[in-house]
């Protein structure tokens, strides 16, 4: 990889490099662009098979979140995290170390908690920082309300594309059945939803039949359901070559990050079988909304209206779509670019 003519391609500001001996640590802060803010983004930790394959991580994740936060109207920049290791190796002072670089960027980049990674461990990034959110006790973690902004996303998606706003007998297929994605089918159960689920987990799929009756499938089997709507809940990069011949379900709309495969692809193949695809970080801004509201002072109220406003954003991103003839992921880049431009003219006018 020519590393400066990919983050100059990708606009990134600045990539840190986190390199300690004692405890060994291998981390890569990213941040994209912080027009509109300082970055926000968590932390993931995952046994890379390469560091290659964690700094595409970093920058892909990072800027999806200046997106995020542009379409979701929420004043911050984009900036992501990946710690290098293997979870069974991970220890309070890997964290504490890690903490220390958070904070040596004074403020620029503000963290909270991504894969792997446990209430317990960003507390431990809190006793050297002060740049952490999505702590529990502060906001109560930000799952429950990315689920809920998933649903609205579903909700809006399922209106657009099946005409209809009624989810009651609508198939949905979910793949992922942790913190998101459990309560996004507590929330599917309660409309009447009827539930296909999957994950590697068994004792997870078979507590979500339990529960809610749902139809257990195979990880493989749950791109080539029959059913109306399929929610990535779990990873990135599912949304490729191989698996949309599969699918049959003419919604997508889930909380994984950087589902498409690649965006100029597999975008247009969405397209070309007429899948409707909610862009990933506009349906799964719930999150950030959560933690933004936390770092300004909590208020559930104000956290939960913001997360309503998933709803008419991703409405607003498919007519644009259909207007213009383009795919919904441009469309939502249109909207993000247009408000960062925005922010940046205003600042620079400020400056003058
Ligand atoms: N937690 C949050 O507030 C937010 C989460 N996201 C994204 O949403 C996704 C889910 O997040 P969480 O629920 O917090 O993560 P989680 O780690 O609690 O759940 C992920 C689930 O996916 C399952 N899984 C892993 N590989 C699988 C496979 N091949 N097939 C089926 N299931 C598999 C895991 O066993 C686990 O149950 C992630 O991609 C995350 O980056 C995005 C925005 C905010
Ligand atoms: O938890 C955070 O710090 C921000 C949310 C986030 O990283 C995400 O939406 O992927």
């Amino acid at each position: 990889m020519n590393l400066f003519e990919t983050v100059t391609e990708m606009g990134h500001e600045q990539v840190l490099f986190c390199n300690g001996k004692d405890p060994e640590i291998k981390a890569i802060i990213a941040i994209h662009d912080t027009s509109l803010g300082p970055a926000m983004g968590a932390t993931r930790l995952l046994p890379y098979p390469n560091e290659e394959a964690a700094l595409k991580d970093a920058l892909r994740l990072s800027r999806g979140m200046t997106y995020k936060a542009a379409c979701a109207g929420i004043p911050v920049g984009g900036g992501k995290a990946v710690i290098i290791a293997n979870p069974e190796n991970k220890t309070q002072d890997l964290f504490k170390a890690y903490g220390r670089f958070v904070e040596r960027l004074n403020g620029r980049f503000i963290t909270g908690q991504d894969v792997n990674l446990t209430p317990n461990d960003v507390r431990a990034i809190s006793r050297e920082t002060r740049y952490v959110v999505g702590v529990e006790e502060r906001s109560g973690g930000p799952a429950p309300v990315t689920a809920w902004g998933v649903f609205l996303g579903l909700k809006a998606a399922v209106k657009f594309r099946l005409q209809t706003q009624d989810l009651k007998g609508l198939k949905v297929a979910v793949q992922g059945l942790g913190n998101v994605g459990s309560n996004l089918c507590r929330h599917l159960h309660e409309h009447g939803s009827q539930l296909f689920v999957t994950d590697i987990s068994k004792e997870k799929t078979q507590e979500l039949k339990r529960l809610y009756g749902a139809t257990i499938v195979e990880p493989d089997e749950i791109y080539s359901l029959d059913v109306d709507v399929l929610s990535p809940c779990a990873l990135g990069g599912i949304i490729n070559s191989e698996t949309i011949p599969q699918i049959k379900a003419s919604v997508i709309a889930g909380a994984a990050n950087n589902q498409l495969g690649l965006e100029q692809i597999h975008g247009p193949m969405l397209s070309a079988k007429e899948i409707l695809y909610a862009p990933d970080y506009v349906i799964n801004a719930g999150g950030l909304i959560n933690v933004y509201n936390e770092m300004i002072g909590y208020d559930e109220d104000r956290a939960f209206q913001q997360v309503h406003n998933i709803y008419d954003t991703l409405l607003e991103i498919f007519d644009r779509a259909k207007k213009q003839d383009i795919t919904t992921n441009d469309a939502s880049k249109q909207l993000a670019d247009d408000r960062i431009n925005r922010a940046r003219h205003i600042k620079a006018m400020a400056v003058v």
